[in-house]
């Protein structure tokens, strides 16, 4: 059994009168790649900054590589990398002055990754000594993500990262992050819009929704088992089945229903007359599970 990187009791969190948190409970091992799902404003960013303990919480505990977040040893700090979604730190000093700053912070540092990605990421050139505040919005995320990903964290934690890159950048992206996770040693939480990018490295998926995680699965076990079903209510109480997701009531008696569905629950289903059963996309899922 892996051990457990990422701890969250009970989270609660409130702006006002807005709960945004109400008892988040999540747990990951060591070596999950979690992409977190969920609509604007559903909580991810507040759920990573209270994760991360870099915002307090009303409620709950957070404990990160076994130690209290509120009291995190600097060898803890140490293991973890983070992308904010809105990297606008250090805007007076050069890409290459930032980074020098922070390898003097971390016991370990890779020279050979940092200066590669550099190169490859478009700061081979003049970009490597302009002042970060004048770079664009796709600059400044690429090299937020060099400076996270050089002290080769255990635990890396990114928020929206993709969003200000292009097409090419996200791609450049998705397989520096495939080759940084492939050791199953590093957990990853990953927040992200684009679905498509899900797909080709998140393992799991969580969905926060109403203030929870509302699911967790491996991606590809719930893209096999996830049906939207619509048939007369009676037949699919009969059918009795699990994981249902949503249920949403039509006139006359017939119900569409999205659930989880076993292999075994699946062949039960085929045989129904007058039920309809459509795989779903992730997309539809996403949709589906945070109406
Ligand atoms: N400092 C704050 N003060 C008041 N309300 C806040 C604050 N930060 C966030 N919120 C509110 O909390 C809710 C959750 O915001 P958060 O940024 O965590 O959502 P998100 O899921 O990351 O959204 P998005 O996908 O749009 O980035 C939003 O309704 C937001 O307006």
């Amino acid at each position: 059994m892996n051990p457990v990187v990422v701890e969250a009791r009970g989270l609660q969190k409130t702006f006002g009168r807005q709960h945004v948190l109400r008892g988040v409970d999540w747990r990951l091992p060591r070596g999950t790649v979690v992409g977190l799902l969920g609509r604007n404003g559903a909580g991810k960013s507040t759920l990573i900054e209270c994760l991360l303990g870099l915002r307090e919480t009303d409620a709950g505990s957070v404990s990160l590589f076994g130690e209290p977040v509120t009291a995190l040893s600097e060898g803890a700090r140490g293991r973890i990398g983070y992308v904010p979604q809105k990297a606008e730190a250090f805007e007076w000093l050069t890409p290459v002055q930032m980074l020098e700053y922070f390898r003097a912070l971390y016991p370990r540092w890779n020279d050979a990754r940092v200066e590669g990605l550099l190169r490859r990421w478009g700061f081979g050139g003049e970009l490597r000594d302009k002042p970060i505040g004048r770079l664009s919005g796709g600059e400044k995320q690429r090299l937020a993500i060099i400076r996270a990903l050089a002290h080769e964290p255990e635990l890396l934690v990114l928020d929206e990262p993709v969003a200000s890159l292009d097409p090419v950048g996200r791609r450049e992206f998705l397989r520096e992050l495939i080759g940084t996770v492939a050791d199953g040693e590093t957990t990853v939480v990953f927040s992200t819009h684009i679905l498509s990018d899900l797909e080709r490295v998140a393992l799991d998926v969580a969905f926060l929704h109403d203030g929870r995680i509302g699911l967790q699965a491996p991606l590809d076990e719930l893209l096999e088992g996830a049906r939207r079903i619509t048939g007369p209510a009676a037949a699919l109480d009969a059918l009795g089945l699990g994981g249902e997701l949503r249920r949403e009531r039509h006139p006359g008696g017939s119900v569409t229903v999205v659930a989880r569905l076993s292999d075994a629950e699946q062949a039960r289903l085929r045989a129904l007359d007058g039920v309809q059963a459509d795989a779903l996309s992730l997309e539809d899922l996403f949709v589906e599970v945070t109406k």
